[in-house]
């Protein structure tokens, strides 16, 4: 294997929702993702896996107001300093979700939205970026003749690989996924999974998935989370992906992954 680098570096990092709450959602989080590679996160109902991928871009914010201890570190700055730029952030480090929230527009127009928010970009160039985004999702086939009709006709799985298309228009460093394949059939899940196989060739991928099997097939690395006797996320366990399914050396980590529990 080669050397790993940590993309990011999550530090001792606590996050609560409300600017007053006491009770964390997520208490003391520390591990690297490493770049290039495929990291999981799994563990029961409510232990904070999506709180937790959401704070590594700080989309989290967007919930309210929130209150977040320790740090997360990447490109060498903490992002959680007053000064970053969020969108520039949020670009860096893109994000799809559960359910394709695809715009009201055409195939086309929105895989380039992105490129299109903060700058101009000539017509060759973008339908170029679109192209090469399209194809990067395994997508092109099925809309190069469909690219001028509404996003909203293709199916579920098609949906869900033009966000994908959308998020790495961008060129991202890092694609946070949270539960990309929850609202597919094994077919969609399939190519989207196939997909992640081949993006991590080009960008750093943390998944959340409640689909162990998935997480096995995907991933490098997997952490376990799980909530406390007080219901606060914490992780309990982060490995190689084999290790974790095969040899893990928390007894609660063993339970879950054994199907005892959650
Ligand atoms: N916007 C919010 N405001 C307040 N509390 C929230 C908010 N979103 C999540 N929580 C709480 O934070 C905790 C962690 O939730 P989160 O959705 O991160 O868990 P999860 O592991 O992703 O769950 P699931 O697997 O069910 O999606 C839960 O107790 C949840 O109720």
């Amino acid at each position: 294997m080669n050397k790993l680098i940590p993309a990011i570096k999550v530090k001792n990092l606590t996050f609560y929702y409300g600017a007053k709450t006491t009770k964390p959602a997520i208490e003391n989080i520390s591990m690297d993702i490493y770049q290039n590679q495929v990291t999981a996160i799994i563990g029961p109902s409510g232990c904070g896996k999506s709180t937790f991928i959401k704070t590594l871009n700080r989309i989290s914010e967007l919930e309210g107001d929130v209150q977040v201890k320790g740090s997360v570190e990447f490109a060498g700055q903490n992002i959680y300093e007053r000064r970053i730029n969020l969108n520039r952030l949020r670009r860096q480090i893109g994000m799809v979700f559960q359910k394709p929230n695809l715009f009201p527009m055409s195939v086309y127009d929105n895989v380039a939205y992105g490129l299109r928010i903060d700058r101009f970009v000539p017509k060759a160039q973008l339908d170029e970026i679109v192209e090469t985004a399209i194809r990067g999702a395994a997508l092109w086939d099925e809309v190069k003749d469909k690219l001028g009709k509404s996003a909203l006709g293709l199916s579920g799985g098609q949906q869900q690989r033009l966000c994908i298309a959308r998020a790495i228009a961008v060129k991202p460093k890092i694609l946070l996924m949270d539960e990309p394949c929850s609202a597919l059939d094994p077919i969609a899940t399939m190519k989207v999974e196939e997909l992640i196989h081949q993006l991590r060739e080009e960008f750093t991928i943390a998944i959340v998935t409640h689909n162990m099997q998935q997480a096995v097939r995907v991933s490098d690395f997997t952490a376990f989370f799980t909530t406390d006797e007080s219901r606060i996320g914490q992780m309990v366990e982060f490995g190689g992906t084999t290790q974790i399914f095969n040899s893990p050396l928390d007894e609660r980590t063993r339970d879950y992954v054994s199907g005892r529990f959650g």
